[in-house]
């Protein structure tokens, strides 16, 4: 099998969404596909009239392959304060095609603000590893980890785009999707999370591929280095960042993969894109693209890293692939 699904950007690349099909007749919700969480979980008509503000919304009672999973609980909670929690169905879920027929379907009893006020997204599908899925007193898997024994191939790819509709693809490469050759590197799943080393200027790296992050977190070294080509360029206590003028043209970024023996392949971030957005209405400070890891304990290669490249998650051999577009 395999599947192949739209990613649509909102609001200047913050997040990407992909139309799923849930339960039968099939309801189709806009989620947040993440490679740094485990859960699928949706707004739904469990959820407070209060804290839905024109979402989608999943109803069970009206889907005839749904069952309430009894006793099981879920609460989650994301490395930008936001969070959920709920209660658990089964139903067929599908995604470009690619159907799993008993996936757990985590409905939300409750969402923090930030969901709330996010008219776009009905919630999120969830592509780390299952072992981080909160779903109690029985942990649930993935809609990948579910899929991945019926797939052509064990592995799914991201392909977003600036601006632009991109893609996320289930079970085969589309070798028309990339430039050159895909350099792959070894997984640490042991967090849970999509692990790698990168090579940035000479220094090795440690991170996460997180298509759930907008933002690149790196290093604090390697972060002031980058901004200390910028004039004007700063770090903003009440921004929480760096910031510099809007008008400020920005260097791109470069990070190597899989430099071993065969030296590895380089991923180029164009400097626009670390012109993330305005900081207020004028338009004269923008903020980073790439900021600080300190207060995360590890780098986060999030949306502005992974929409410069073609990026191959490979569960079958526990590797990542990268390669230029
Ligand atoms: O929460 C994380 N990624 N996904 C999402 N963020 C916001 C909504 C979804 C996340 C994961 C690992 C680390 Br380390 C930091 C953050």
């Amino acid at each position: 099998d395999s599947g192949s699904v739209t990613a649509s950007p909102r609001q200047q690349d913050t997040e990407y969404l992909c139309p799923v099909q849930i339960g039968s007749p099939a309801q189709t919700l806009p989620l947040d596909f993440d490679t740094g969480s485990s859960d699928l979980w949706v707004f739904s008509t469990d959820t407070p009239r209060s804290e839905v503000n024109g979402q989608t919304v999943y109803d069970a009672s009206s889907s005839s392959s749904a069952k309430r999973l009894s006793g099981a609980t879920w609460k989650i909670s994301y490395g930008d304060g936001s969070s959920s929690s709920g209660i658990v169905y089964l139903d067929t879920v599908t995604v470009g095609g690619l159907t799993v027929s008993r996936q757990a379907v985590e409905a939300a009893k409750q969402v923090s603000s930030s969901f709330s006020r996010d008219t776009s997204s009905s919630g999120l599908l969830g592509l780390a590893f299952s072992s981080i899925n909160t779903v109690s007193p029985n942990q649930q898997k993935t809609f990948f980890d579910n899929a991945m024994p019926h797939l052509d191939a064990p592995l799914f790819t991201a392909d977003l785009k600036h601006n632009a509709d991109g893609r996320y693809n289930f079970g085969y490469i589309d070798k028309s999707a990339y430039t050159g050759s895909i350099s792959y590197t070894p997984v640490d799943n042991s967090q849970g999370f999509w692990g790698f080393t990168a090579t940035v200027d000479g220094t090795d790296v440690t991170g996460i591929a997180d298509t759930g992050t907008t933002l690149i977190y790196l290093p604090d070294s390697i972060v002031t280095s980058y901004y200390s080509q910028v004039s004007g360029a700063r770090y903003d206590s009440s921004n929480a960042g760096y910031i510099f003028p809007c008008g400020s043209s920005m260097p791109d970024f470069s990070f190597n993969v899989g430099g071993g023996g065969g030296g590895g392949g380089t991923v180029t971030v164009p400097g626009s894109y670390v012109n993330f957005a305005p900081t207020d209405q004028t338009g004269q400070t923008c903020f980073g693209g790439l900021q600080s890891d300190s207060s995360i304990g590890i780098s986060i290669f999030g949306d502005i890293a992974l929409k410069a490249a073609f990026v191959v998650f490979d569960g079958g051999n526990k590797q990542l692939g990268w390669a230029a577009k």
